[in-house]
């Protein structure tokens, strides 16, 4: 279990990280997001007292600085290739091991983990972005944590490596570990992860499962069809729904659920021949939540 309280850090006047308090529970993926320059990277770096701020983070109750060998309770990823470009991949991860007091054994165990056996004995310098991030997942999973903490893993993935990453991340979950795991790619975030840590300007803006937050998003619509229209439509309206006709025959109602809309149909003696959730996406959801949070954004296309 990992517990943030009051997580805080300002560049000068600005204030990139504003009292941020959250859980991330063990057993799942926890999806850390928010726009670019809310603040994900620096609050990583504080949780591992990277960087000087206010607050404190606790893994089962111990800060990192608590832990005596950190890499064996916590693994993290925080920057895209990490290492020293001309030190051969395992020679690399030898020293880490060593460090830590973990085994040459695991090594190559994690090695082969991350898929780079034929490069291992290879320097880094000669690595393609990807193949920088398996060797820094490689050096996270070292001393097998209970703690994940990784930054943005799958940037420079090709396909199958966002896949395998995924597939990786949801079996150390399921041995009951705490991951935690920024990115930006919100349909890879809506497969991968089971509960959230949404912020937006520094600020906490949701912490929980990734199904409550589309859900109060309240963006999710149901599409009815009814020969009755005509009784039902203002009957919804006057409970609250707004109505926009289509697709096709169909209906798109938001603002009342689908229980809500059969009870009114019921009532109102309209017939339904068709009531058709359709959940928001992950993606519309955060864009709801952050969108007045967003520092950067880019023009209009017109
Ligand atoms: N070393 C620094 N000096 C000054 N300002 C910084 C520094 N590091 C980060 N910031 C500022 O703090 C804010 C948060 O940055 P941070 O990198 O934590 O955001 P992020 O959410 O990780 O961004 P992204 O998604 O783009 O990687 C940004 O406005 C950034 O400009």
């Amino acid at each position: 279990m990992i517990e943030a309280r009051g997580l805080g850090k300002s560049y000068g006047s600005k204030r990139a990280v504003d009292d941020l308090s959250f859980t991330v529970k063990p057993g799942s993926v926890t999806g850390f997001l928010g726009p670019n320059g809310s603040g994900k990277s620096t609050t990583m770096r504080l949780m591992l007292s990277l960087d000087a701020g206010q607050g404190t983070t606790t893994f089962d109750g111990r800060t990192f600085g608590e832990l005596r060998h950190p890499m064996r309770h916590v693994g993290a990823l925080l920057e895209a290739k990490p290492f020293h470009p001309t030190r051969r991949a395992r020679d690399h991860l030898r020293m880490l091991a060593a460090a830590n007091d973990v085994s040459t054994q695991r090594v190559d165990e994690v090695i082969r983990l991350v898929g780079l056996e034929s490069v291992a004995r290879g320097r880094p310098r000669k690595f393609s972005l990807g193949m920088g991030q398996r060797l820094g997942i490689a050096a996270a999973l070292l001393g097998d944590p209970h703690t994940l903490l990784l930054d943005e893993p799958s940037n420079g993935l090709d396909p199958q490596g966002i896949t395998w990453l995924r597939q990786l991340l949801k079996h150390l979950a399921g041995e009951g570990r705490s991951v935690f795991v920024s990115s930006h790619l919100l349909q890879e975030m809506a497969v991968l992860a089971d509960e959230l840590v949404v912020i937006g300007r520094g600020k906490l803006l949701a912490n929980g499962a990734v199904a409550d937050f589309v859900t109060s998003s309240g963006l999710g619509t149901v599409e009815v069809v009814s020969p009755d229209m005509a009784t039902l439509g203002p009957e919804l309206e006057s409970r609250g729904a707004t109505l926009v006709a289509g697709p096709g025959d169909a209906t798109t109602v938001s603002g009342l659920d689908a229980a809500a809309i059969g009870d009114a149909a019921h009532e109102s003696g309209a017939r339904l021949h068709q009531l058709t959730t359709r959940q928001a996406s992950l993606e519309e959801a955060f864009l709801a939540a952050t969108g007045l949070d967003e520092e950067f954004r880019g023009g209009d296309q017109s």
